[in-house]
């Protein structure tokens, strides 16, 4: 695993340049991707979930990531933690034989998810991994996917995990690991969807740095 000691690491700064909503109801509430623009963001990013991965001793044989954003951080996860990388696809992607699971999201409409069948064998411990848990339905559909081929749920990660009864259940089940911490005042931002960071959010803050 490749790691950086950056010292104490709870400030979690580059949730400061995540995107509020400008669109209205139809989207997400915010759009955490501008993270993965700015290098020194996304690398910070990956170096606290793999720190608190290791911190409470998660491990898995392969990392598998939902579609769509989850993919961008389950596979940088997966090349840093040295395992392969399953996607869990929407519905009618994959071409090969497939087990299919509906779900409900934040949206409030139903959808299908797909995963490749066989995609490993029994017992292989698989790390979750979606880019935000809001309310947990995305993740319910995983897990079912996960353990109906005989797989191991051996945690989730996240950018955030919102507090709600189902993901109580998911912490009480099976290891989570998220940047935004449990009792930081980032969870209840989070949780009340509007961060105190939006009010100075610039997009200019996010930008690669240029070599030119
Ligand atoms: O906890 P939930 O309420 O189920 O919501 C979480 C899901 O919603 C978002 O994805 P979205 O479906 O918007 O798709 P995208 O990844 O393609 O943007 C997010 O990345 C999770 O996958
Ligand atoms: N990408 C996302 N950002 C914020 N809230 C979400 N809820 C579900 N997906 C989300």
């Amino acid at each position: 695993m490749t790691l950086q000691d950056k010292g104490p690491r709870d400030d979690r700064w580059y949730l400061n340049i995540m995107a509020p909503n400008t669109k209205g109801d139809k989207f997400a509430w915010l759009d955490p991707t501008s993270i993965y623009i700015n290098a020194q963001a996304f690398n910070d990013l990956l170096d606290d979930l793999l720190a608190d991965l290791k911190a409470g001793e998660v491990e898995c044989d392969v990392v598998a990531g939902l579609d769509a954003m989850g993919f961008v951080l389950g596979a940088a996860l997966a090349a840093r933690l040295g395992v392969g990388f399953l996607p869990i696809r929407k519905a009618g992607k994959l071409c090969v034989d497939t087990d299919k699971v509906s779900f409900g999201n934040y949206s409030g409409r139903t959808q299908d998810m797909e995963m490749r069948m066989p995609a490993y064998g029994p017992g292989t411990r698989v790390l979750l991994v979606d880019q935000w848990v809001e309310t947990g339905g995305t993740m319910d559909g995983a897990i079912r996917l996960v353990e109906r081929q005989g797989g191991v749920v051996a945690g989730m990660v996240a950018v955030a995990i919102e507090e709600n009864e189902r993901t109580d259940g998911y912490r009480a089940s099976y290891p989570c690991v998220s940047a935004v911490m449990q009792g930081s005042r980032w969870q209840t931002e989070c949780n009340s969807q509007t961060l105190s960071s939006f009010t100075t959010y610039t997009p200019e803050a996010a930008f690669p740095q240029t070599k030119r």
